[in-house]
């Protein structure tokens, strides 16, 4: 089981964000990229919110003609916009994605959110509400998940709390992230780096963390992509920029 995109391109009027993506996607993976690369267009398109011309298929599905697929879960804002006060908003996700209420009671006390269920979700911060949208994405015991920036605007403490529900539910999915700090808890998942509209990879985090970045091809590269029509490449050893040292991902397409 997999997600595989063949020939994919998603496009906002007539400029293609993605443009002919071919890939396998195999357990949960990471996929990183600047600021604009794509990274929410490909959550977004493979879940259905956004069309595409290609193949998207989950489980051997194609995506745009399933209706509503039980066994998938994202935390993408666009998703929860029916209901008002939290609780609402629970008791539809409840019966519509088979959101749990017990476990969402539980992750709920696990970050200590203080929230009021009966507010509105407008009257959150960013890192609650998303933080909330993840704990929905969770609840449902989803075997895929497809998270988007799921640790943006969320305090250190919490964020490690979210990498363990990462690692503790779905079987295959996607997460993208700039977070390169939390990213050293994955060390044995595999990632991909989105670049002029293509996804290069896998590679394990592990060596994505211990690599540096160099400009143009090389023999010892363990990744070379393209950024901006240049070619980069990721190497391990003392030459070039560390990665690690790099703090955000958006400074590889500074070399
Ligand atoms: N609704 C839209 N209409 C037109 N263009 C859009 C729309 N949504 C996104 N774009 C454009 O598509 C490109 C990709 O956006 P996307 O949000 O997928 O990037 P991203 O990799 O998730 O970026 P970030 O890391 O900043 O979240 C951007 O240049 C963006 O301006």
């Amino acid at each position: 089981m997999m997600i595989e995109y063949q020939n994919v391109t998603i496009s906002y009027w007539k400029w293609n964000v993605i443009k002919n993506l071919t890939a396998k996607i195999d357990g949960k993976v990471f996929i990183i990229g600047k600021n604009g690369s794509g990274k929410t267009t490909l959550i977004k398109a493979t879940v259905g919110l956004l069309p595409y011309k290609g193949s998207i298929r989950i489980d051997g599905k194609e995506v745009r003609e399933i209706k509503n697929y039980l066994g998938l879960s994202t935390n993408l804002g666009e998703v929860y916009n029916l209901g008002y006060s939290i609780d609402s908003i629970l008791d539809i996700y409840s019966e519509e994605m088979n959101v749990d209420k017990e476990l969402f009671s539980e992750l709920l006390k696990e970050v200590e959110l203080d929230i009021d269920l009966k507010s509105p979700l407008f009257k959150l911060s960013t890192g609650q509400s998303l933080l909330l949208r993840n704990i929905l994405t969770f609840s449902s015991k989803p075997r895929i998940i497809l998270l988007d920036e799921p640790f943006e605007n969320i305090d250190p403490a919490r964020k490690i709390i979210v990498a363990e529900w990462i690692k503790k539910f779905g079987e295959e999915g996607i997460i993208t992230t700039h977070n390169l700090d939390i990213l050293s808890k994955f060390p044995d998942y595999k990632l991909y780096v989105l670049s002029d509209s293509s996804l290069y990879g896998p590679i394990t985090v592990k060596d994505f963390l211990e690599s540096s970045v160099i400009e143009g091809e090389s023999e010892d590269a363990i990744l070379t992509l393209q950024v901006s029509g240049k070619k980069v490449s990721l190497v391990k050893g003392k030459e070039g920029i560390k990665i690690g040292l790099l703090g955000t991902i958006d400074r590889l397409y500074g070399v």
